[in-house]
C-alpha cells in the first residue's frame, strides 16, 4: 500500500506527460500541433531556466540537452538525419540516466560548466563520426564480439543484432530502471520517463513530428518537475520529509467547520539527544513522523523541534482518538536501531554501544493532546492552544499517553 501511495504520489505528473504525448501522437480527437515547434523551445527553455534558479541540476542538465539536441537537428537537412537523430536520441537517453545517478548542485559551478564541457564533446564527437565514418558505426555490431560462442539461443541472436543506438538505449532503461528504484524520489521518477519518452520516439521513428512532441512532452515534464520541487522545498520538512508548518498554515485555510486537532510531541526527547547525539535524535525524529503520518488516521505536519500536528477533518473524534492511540502504542512499541559507536555523545553510553558490536536498540514514545472544533472554540488557534494544554496534562499524567480537551 505505501509502495502504491508513493508511486501515485511521485509517478502522476509522469504519467501525465506520458499520456499526452501518446495523444499527440495517435490523436484520438484531430488536434492542431502547428503551435508544438515553438511551444517545445519554451518549455524546453522554462524547465532550463526553473532548474538553475532552483539549483536543480540534474533537471536543467537534461532540459539544456534536449534544448541543443532540438535546435541543432533543427539545422541539419532532412535527408541525412536519421542516423545522427537515432544516436542522438540515444546518448540523450543515457546521459539522462547517468545524470539521475548525481546529487543536485547549483548549475552554475565547476560542476556546472564539467557537465557542459562533456555534452558539447559528446555533440563534436557524433558530428564527427557522422562526417567520417557513419556507415562503419553502424555496421559494427557491438555485442557480436563479446557474445560470440556462448550459448544464448534466440536472446544471444537478438542481442548480436543489436546496432550502437539499441545498445545504448538498452544500457540507459537498464540504469534509469536501477537509478529509480533505488533512488525513488519525483525527480527521478519524471527523468525516467523522459528516457522511455525518448525510447519510444526511436522505436517509432524519429521523424520531425515524433522528435517536435518528444521535445515538448519532455519540456512540460521538466518544467513541472522544476516547479514541484520548488513546492517541495517550501512546504516540505527536510528532515522528515512530512508536510512542514507552512503547509499546516496552508491546509487551516482548507477546514470546514468541524474539525480536530492533535499536537504530538516526542517523550523525553533532551534526554535523548545528550545521550545519544543529534544524529539519532534525527533519526528518531523520522521514525516517529513516519508513524504519525502513516497512523495517526489525520493529516499530518511538523510542527517544530520535536513537535507535530495532526489535523482530523469532520466531527468523528472518537475514531481520532482510536487511531492516535494506535500510533502512540506503534511508537512506544518500536525498537529504534541506532547504527554506529562514534554517534554517543555521551562516554558510557559510547562504551555500551561498543559492547553490543555498534549497534543498540532504543525506545521512545509520544505524548498526545486532542481536541475539537466547537461552538466556543471555532478557530484553528483556539482549538490547538487547547490541544496543547491536553499535551501539558498528558506530559504531567506521566507521558506516553493521549488526553483529550473536554
Ligand atoms: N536531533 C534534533 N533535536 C531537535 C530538533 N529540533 C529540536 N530538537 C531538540 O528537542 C529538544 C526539546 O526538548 P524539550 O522541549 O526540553 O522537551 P523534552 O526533552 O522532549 O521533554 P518533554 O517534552 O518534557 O518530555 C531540545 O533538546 C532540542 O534541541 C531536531 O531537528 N533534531
Amino acid at each position: 500500500m505505501p509502495f502504491l501511495v508513493n508511486t501515485l504520489r511521485y509517478g502522476w505528473l509522469s504519467a501525465l506527460t506520458l499520456g499526452l504525448a501518446a495523444a499527440l501522437y495517435f490523436q484520438p480527437v484531430p488536434i492542431d500541433i502547428a503551435i508544438l515547434p515553438r511551444l517545445a523551445l519554451l518549455l524546453l527553455g522554462a524547465a532550463l531556466g526553473l532548474g538553475i534558479y532552483f539549483k536543480a541540476s540534474r533537471l536543467a542538465f537534461v532540459a539544456c540537452q534536449l534544448l541543443a539536441g532540438y535546435i541543432l537537428l533543427g539545422q541539419i537537412p532532412a535527408d541525412g538525419r536519421s542516423w545522427l537523430v537515432a544516436h542522438g536520441l540515444a546518448l540523450l537517453a543515457l546521459n539522462t540516466s547517468i545524470v539521475m545517478a548525481l546529487r543536485d548542485r547549483s548549475v552554475i559551478s565547476f560542476f556546472g560548466l564539467l557537465l557542459a564541457g562533456v555534452l558539447v564533446l559528446e555533440m563534436l564527437g557524433l558530428g564527427y563520426l557522422y562526417d567520417c565514418c557513419a556507415g562503419i558505426v553502424t555496421a559494427a555490431r557491438p555485442l557480436a564480439v563479446v557474445l560470440a560462442g556462448l550459448p544464448l539461443g534466440h536472446i544471444g541472436d537478438w542481442l548480436v543484432s543489436l546496432g550502437w543506438a539499441d545498445l545504448g538505449f538498452l544500457v540507459a532503461a537498464i540504469l534509469g530502471l536501477a537509478v529509480a528504484a533505488v533512488r525513488r524520489d519525483p525527480v527521478n521518477l519524471g527523468l525516467l520517463s523522459s528516457v522511455l519518452l525518448t525510447g519510444a520516439v526511436y522505436v517509432l521513428g524519429a521523424g520531425p513530428r515524433t522528435l517536435v512532441i518528444l521535445a515538448a512532452c519532455a519540456g512540460l515534464l521538466l518544467a513541472l518537475l522544476a516547479l514541484r520541487s520548488a513546492y517541495e522545498l517550501a512546504f516540505r520538512d527536510d528532515l522528515t520529509g512530512i508536510p512542514s508548518r507552512r503547509a499546516y498554515s496552508r491546509y487551516l485555510l482548507t477546514l470546514g467547520r468541524s474539525f480536530s486537532i492533535a499536537v504530538v510531541d516526542i517523550d523525553h526527547f533532551k534526554k535523548l539527544n545528550d545521550r545519544y547525539g543529534h544524529q539519532v535524535g534525527d533519526q528518531a525524529l523520522r521514525m516517529v513522523a513516519g508513524k504519525i503520518a502513516r497512523y495517526g488516521g489525520g493529516r499530518a505536519f511538523r510542527y517544530g523541534g520535536e513537535e507535530f500536528v495532526l489535523v482530523f477533518r469532520g466531527r468523528n473524534r472518537e475514531r481520532a482518538e482510536r487511531a492516535l492511540e494506535d500510533m502512540r502504542k506503534r511508537i512506544a512499541g518500536y525498537p529504534l536501531r541506532i547504527r554506529g559507536a562514534n554517534r554517543p555523545h555521551n562516554k558510557s553510553a559510547g562504551k555500551r554501544l561498543r559492547g553490543r558490536g555498534g549497534s543498540q536498540s532504543i525506545k521512545t514514545s509520544v505524548s498526545v493532546g486532542l481536541a475539537s472544533a466547537s461552538r466556543d472554540m471555532r478557530s484553528p488557534d483556539e482549538v490547538l492552544a487547547a490541544a496543547d494544554k491536553a499535551l501539558y496534562r498528558a506530559k504531567r499524567a506521566g507521558r506516553n499517553r493521549v488526553c483529550t480537551h473536554k
